[in-house]
């Protein structure tokens, strides 16, 4: 059985009072989500306070990125070893604004996992393939060669540390969110890619979906057998709807 997972990704949102209220509107619920783990990751700066704020209350905080190097002269950049010296226990990886954006391939996103790693963090790494790759049929080849640069980079032990995100780039912020269908069956793909070198891992890896994922398409992605939680980016920056989307994970453990 694997606990299912929601994060928020703040992506560049928020000032310290949104974030205060925010986490505590979250902190103050904790209580009745105790079968599912909860984290958010705000933008660096506002990291320190939330991690103070969340103390001891069974919420994760994370870092939206982490540095491909350990120290020296990369201006801008922060280590992973400094995201868990500051109290993070996750840091996203690879997401698709990173990767499309500023220009990370997948071997930039192999070696920023295993920083990760080797600091001690968990790193949610995100994968998903453009509507052009989808419309030309390439969506499973696109995404398994993303999650095959992973492997390549940090061995499938290492999955066991490891969260996965599938979030189609057509649908993050864009309100069209992948259906249950489409999600589970590019779930059951990496799951599958997985299992060819470990099966046990395979099974245990949590899976999360992300792509506009709102308090009323939560509940039927997150019934789906490979759908483990989700990372949210829009719906995770009020705590109306972010604990609708957490209910929703609480709910699927019931269910199944
Ligand atoms: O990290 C979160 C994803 O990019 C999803 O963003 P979204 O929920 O605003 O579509």
């Amino acid at each position: 059985m694997r606990t299912p997972i929601v994060i928020g990704n703040w992506k560049l949102n928020g000032t310290r009072a949104m974030a205060d209220r925010l986490v505590a509107d979250i902190e103050a619920v904790r209580p009745e989500l105790k079968d599912i783990d909860i984290g958010v990751c705000p933008p660096f700066v506002y990291i320190p306070q939330v991690v103070a704020q969340v103390a001891g209350a069974g919420l994760g905080v994370g870092a939206q990125s982490c540095a491909e190097y350990d120290t020296g002269a990369y201006t801008g950049e922060v280590s992973a070893e400094m995201i868990r010296d500051v109290g993070c226990q996750y840091v996203l990886v690879g997401h698709s604004e990173r990767r499309t954006l500023f220009g990370e391939t997948n071997e930039v996103v192999g070696r920023k996992t295993q920083k990760a790693l080797a600091a001690g963090l968990t790193p949610v790494v995100c994968v998903g393939e453009t509507l052009e790759e989808r419309q030309a049929g390439k969506m499973n080849a696109v995404v398994g060669a993303q999650i095959e640069a992973v492997v390549a980079a940090v061995g499938i032990q290492a999955f066991e540390r490891v969260i996965v995100a599938y979030e189609p780039v057509w649908a993050i912020g864009t309100g069209q969110t992948a259906s249950p269908e489409q999600a589970q069956a590019m779930h059951a793909s990496i799951r599958a890619q997985l299992a060819a070198y470990s099966p046990a891992i395979a099974e245990s890896v949590r899976i999360q979906y992300g792509g506009s994922i709102k308090p009323g398409n939560a509940a039927i992605l997150f019934a789906q057998p490979d759908i483990d939680g989700g990372l949210i980016g829009g719906a995770s920056l009020t705590a109306e709807d972010f604990l609708v989307i957490c209910r929703a994970a609480a709910g699927s453990l019931r269910a199944s």
